[in-house]
C-alpha cells in the first residue's frame, strides 16, 4: 500500500484534494475491458488496451488542458501538483495502479486542439492474471465512491448508421500532387524525409458511439494499443514510449507495404520489404530520432541493426523496439515530449521537415500523430503515436475526421504512397462501416 505524502510546494494549484483508492478486482469481472465502459458521450470512454491487457476508464474526477508549445510542461506539472496532493490508499502496486490521467497531445504547437489529461472516476486495469480497480475523486466529501459493483458488462453499443465520407483538407490528387512537390524538395537537397498525412469527413446519422469503434478495431487489430482519449479513437501499431520501473522501451515503425492477402506471396513480399533500400533509410531517419532523444535519459541503450517486419491485416510495416536503461527521473510524459515528433510521424531535419508538413498538407493533423496515452502517479506510463485513428467533433458528435499519413523519401512514387495512405485509412473506415467479423475474428 502506497500512501502520497500531502502538499507538493512550487506547483499550480491544481484545486481540491484528489481521493484514489486502488483495490484489487476478480480478474473474471475485467475478461473483457472494453465491456466494462458504459455508454456516454464522446469525451467519456478511456482506454488502453491490447490483447486483453490494459486499462478502461470512465467519468471525469479532474482533468486539464493546455495549449501552445508548454503544452507537455504545463500538463507534467498539473499532474505533479495533482499526485503530490493526493491521498493514495493503492491496494495492489503495479504500474497502472493508484491515480491515473489518460492524455492526448496535438500533433502542432500551435494546433487548436492542444493536450488534454483526464483522470477518471473509475479505472478497471488488468495486467496477466492480475486485476484492479480504482476510483478517484476530487472532492473528499462526496460519498458513494464507487465499488466493484459498478464494473458490469453492458451491452453491446450500436453501430454507425448512414456512414459517408469526403474529402478532406485536400481531395485525393492533389494530395498526391503534394507527395510529388516533397519529392522535388527532397532531391533538391532541401530535406531527406517528411511525412505527409490527409484526413477524411466522416457523417453518420447519430452521435458515433465510441465504445463500437473501440470494439471493431479490438476484433481486427489485437496486436495494436487500441485507444480512446477525450474523443480521439483509434489502434496504433506505434509505442512513442514505454516507462516502467526504470526501464524504457519505444517500438518504431517506417517503412510499409501492403499485403496481397495471399500468404506465400506475403512472405515474399515482407522479404522484400526488409531489404528495400528505400524503406530501410525511411526507418533508420525514425529510428536514429527515437535512439537520439532517449539517449540523455538512459545510461545504456539497446538499438537493434536491423529491423523486423511487422504484420497488421491491412498493412507490414519495418519495425524496431528500441530499449533503454533510465538514468533520471523523467516522467513517461516528458519522454514522450522528448521523442515527440519522430521521424516517423515527422521527418529529417526536424525543423525543416514540419515547415513542409504546414506548407504542403493545409489541415491541422489536431491530435492525430501526437502521443497518446497514461502516466501514473509515478511517472510510469505508456504513450502510443495516434495513427489509424479519427476524432469525434465536438460541436456535431455526428461528424469525424480521420487521417493517415506516410513517410515520403526520395524514392517514394506519389501513387503508391496515396494507396498506402489508403490503406492505412482502412481500420477506422472498417471499423465506421463493415459488417461485424465472424467469430473467430479472422479476415475472410
Ligand atoms: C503516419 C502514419 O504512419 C507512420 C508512417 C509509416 C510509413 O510511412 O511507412 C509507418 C508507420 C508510421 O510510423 C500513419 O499511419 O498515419
Amino acid at each position: 500500500m502506497t500512501t502520497l505524502p500531502a502538499g507538493r510546494s512550487g506547483r499550480p494549484d491544481p484545486g481540491p484534494a484528489l481521493v484514489a483508492r486502488t483495490v484489487p478486482l476478480d480478474p473474471a469481472l475485467a475478461d473483457d475491458l472494453l465491456a466494462l465502459l458504459p455508454p456516454g458521450d464522446a469525451d467519456v470512454p478511456c482506454s488502453w488496451v491490447r490483447r486483453g491487457e490494459g486499462l478502461v476508464g470512465w467519468g471525469r474526477a479532474a482533468a486539464r488542458t493546455a495549449h501552445g508549445a508548454q503544452r507537455f510542461a504545463d500538463l507534467e506539472s498539473w499532474w505533479l501538483g495533482l499526485v503530490g496532493s493526493a491521498v493514495v490508499r493503492d491496494e495492489v502496486d503495479l504500474p497502472g495502479t493508484g491515480p491515473i490521467a489518460f492524455g492526448s497531445v496535438s500533433y502542432a504547437d500551435d494546433s487548436a486542439a492542444g493536450g488534454t489529461l483526464v483522470v477518471p472516476e473509475v479505472v478497471v486495469g488488468r495486467r496477466g492474471d492480475r486485476a484492479w480497480l480504482t476510483t478517484a475523486r476530487a472532492d473528499a466529501a462526496v460519498s458513494g465512491v464507487p465499488g466493484p459493483a459498478e464494473v458490469r458488462v453492458h451491452p453491446s453499443p450500436a453501430r454507425p448508421e448512414d456512414v459517408a465520407f469526403a474529402d478532406g483538407g485536400l481531395p485525393p490528387t492533389e494530395w498526391a500532387a503534394a507527395v510529388a512537390e516533397a519529392v522535388t524538395r527532397i532531391t533538391g537537397g532541401a530535406l531527406d524525409k517528411v511525412v505527409l498525412a490527409r484526413d477524411l469527413e466522416v457523417s453518420t446519422s447519430a452521435p458515433v458511439d465510441v465504445r463500437w469503434l473501440l470494439y471493431r478495431l479490438r476484433e481486427r487489430y489485437d496486436t495494436t494499443w487500441v485507444f480512446a482519449v477525450d474523443g480521439l479513437v483509434g489502434a496504433t501499431p506505434e509505442l512513442l514510449v514505454r516507462r516502467e520501473k526504470g526501464l524504457v522501451t519505444s517500438r518504431v515503425l517506417a517503412g510499409t507495404i501492403r499485403p496481397s492477402g495471399d500468404d506465400e506471396r506475403d512472405m515474399a513480399l515482407a522479404a522484400s520489404l526488409a531489404r528495400s533500400s528505400k524503406d530501410l533509410e525511411e526507418h533508420e531517419y525514425a529510428v536514429r530520432s527515437v535512439a537520439d532523444a532517449l539517449a540523455p535519459h538512459c545510461s545504456s541503450m539497446n538499438v537493434p541493426e536491423s529491423p523486423f517486419v511487422l504484420h497488421l491485416s491491412n498493412v507490414m510495416h519495418l519495425a524496431s523496439d528500441v530499449t533503454g536503461v533510465l538514468d533520471d527521473a523523467t516522467s513517461s510524459l516528458t519522454l514522450a515530449a522528448a521523442l515527440h515528433p519522430s521521424a516517423a510521424v515527422c521527418g529529417t531535419p526536424r525543423e525543416t521537415a514540419d515547415a513542409v508538413i504546414a506548407e504542403l498538407e493545409r489541415m491541422d493533423r489536431g491530435r492525430y500523430a501526437g502521443p497518446v496515452g497514461w502516466i501514473d502517479a509515478d511517472g510510469d506510463g505508456e504513450w502510443g503515436i495516434a495513427l489509424r485513428s479519427g476524432v469525434v467533433d465536438r460541436e456535431d458528435p455526428s461528424r469525424m475526421r480521420i487521417f493517415a499519413g506516410c513517410g515520403i523519401v526520395a524514392g517514394s512514387d506519389p501513387v503508391d504512397e496515396l494507396a498506402e495512405s489508403s490503406a492505412k485509412l482502412v481500420p477506422m473506415r472498417d471499423a465506421l462501416t463493415a459488417d461485424p467479423l465472424p467469430p473467430d475474428g479472422l479476415l475472410s
